[in-house]
């Protein structure tokens, strides 16, 4: 028997480096409980993807992450360190401890395969699912992502849908396998603003009904802040101030966090000025 631990991913000293030398990501501790969300948040460049693809263990090559990075599937299942663990441990791990939504759904879905393809892959794999009983999971995972008329989705190309319904589907897929923790980069952001937030509602509900964790990784403090309960800004790979959304949002310490609590109230009243 393992003793409970509620951390769903706890990140220590996490260091990314290129084969070159050249520290992109520089001693970097987060953790986050079952059930809780953490906003990663910086300007372009400032590592928060790569520190995504690290915890799930999908560096590019040329790039190695040294410190330490424990998934864990439920409170009483043992961690896994992901450094340094073979890619069939970590294909173990992707799906059921993590899964990640990215900012363009097409890099995650096959485009000469149908929906109802894609969508039932990860429920054959990892639910064991055939037949009706797989045709119907297919069917309730596109309900649950509110996705209207299913059975066109279903027999649809990825090109046929819309963006929108693109990122619907590809949050529908990385629930298939109920993971303890989802990471979800730039998820809208390459959405209209409508869509943006009905996605954003979407997704906020649906981790909030099964209890997972959720790392939310986005430039927007304002986005991050409509989601998230904890932020932790990253400036030139390393952290630069963490807390509670209400005191960076409220009482940002650093001069960084200022510029991002002013940019995002700057696009708010844009977006106000426009939609009136
Ligand atoms: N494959 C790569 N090879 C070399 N350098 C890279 C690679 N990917 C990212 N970088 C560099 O690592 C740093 C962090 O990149 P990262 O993509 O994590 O930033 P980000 O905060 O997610 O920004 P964005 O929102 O623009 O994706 C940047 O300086 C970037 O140029």
């Amino acid at each position: 028997m393992n003793a409970r631990d509620p951390r769903a991913l706890d990140v220590n000293g996490l260091t990314i480096r290129t084969d070159q030398g050249r520290t992109l990501v520089s001693d970097l501790s987060f953790s986050i409980n079952a059930g809780s969300r953490l906003g990663l948040v910086g300007e372009s460049g400032s590592g928060k993807s790569l520190t995504a693809l690290a915890v799930l263990g999908l560096l590019p090559p040329g790039m190695n992450a040294s410190g330490s990075i424990v998934l864990r599937e439920a409170p009483d299942a043992p961690g896994t360190e992901v450094i340094g663990a073979t890619e069939q441990r970590l294909t173990g791990l992707r799906g059921r401890a993590a899964t990640v939504v990215f900012q363009e759904p097409l890099t995650a879905l096959d485009p000469l395969m149908r929906i109802g393809g894609q969508l039932a892959e990860p429920l054959r794999r990892w639910r064991g699912l055939r037949g009706p009983a797989l045709r119907r999971a297919v069917a309730e995972a596109l309900e649950q992502v509110r996705l209207p008329d299913p059975d066109r989705i279903t027999r649809a190309y990825p090109h046929e849908i819309s963006g929108g319904q693109r990122q619907r589907v590809a949050l529908a897929m990385a629930l298939a396998c109920d993971p303890a923790l989802l990471i979800a980069d730039e998820p809208t952001t390459a959405l209209d603003v409508t869509v943006q937030s009905e996605v954003l509602a979407l997704l906020d509900g649906l981790v909030a009904q099964r209890g997972m964790a959720l790392l939310f990784v986005s430039h927007d403090l304002a986005v991050v802040s409509s989601v998230t309960d904890h932020v932790l800004v990253l400036k030139d790979g390393a952290a630069v101030e963490s807390g509670s959304v209400d005191d960076i949002v409220r009482r940002p310490q650093h001069p960084y966090t200022r510029d991002l609590v002013d940019s995002a109230r700057h696009l708010e009243s844009a977006l106000e000025r426009i939609v009136r």
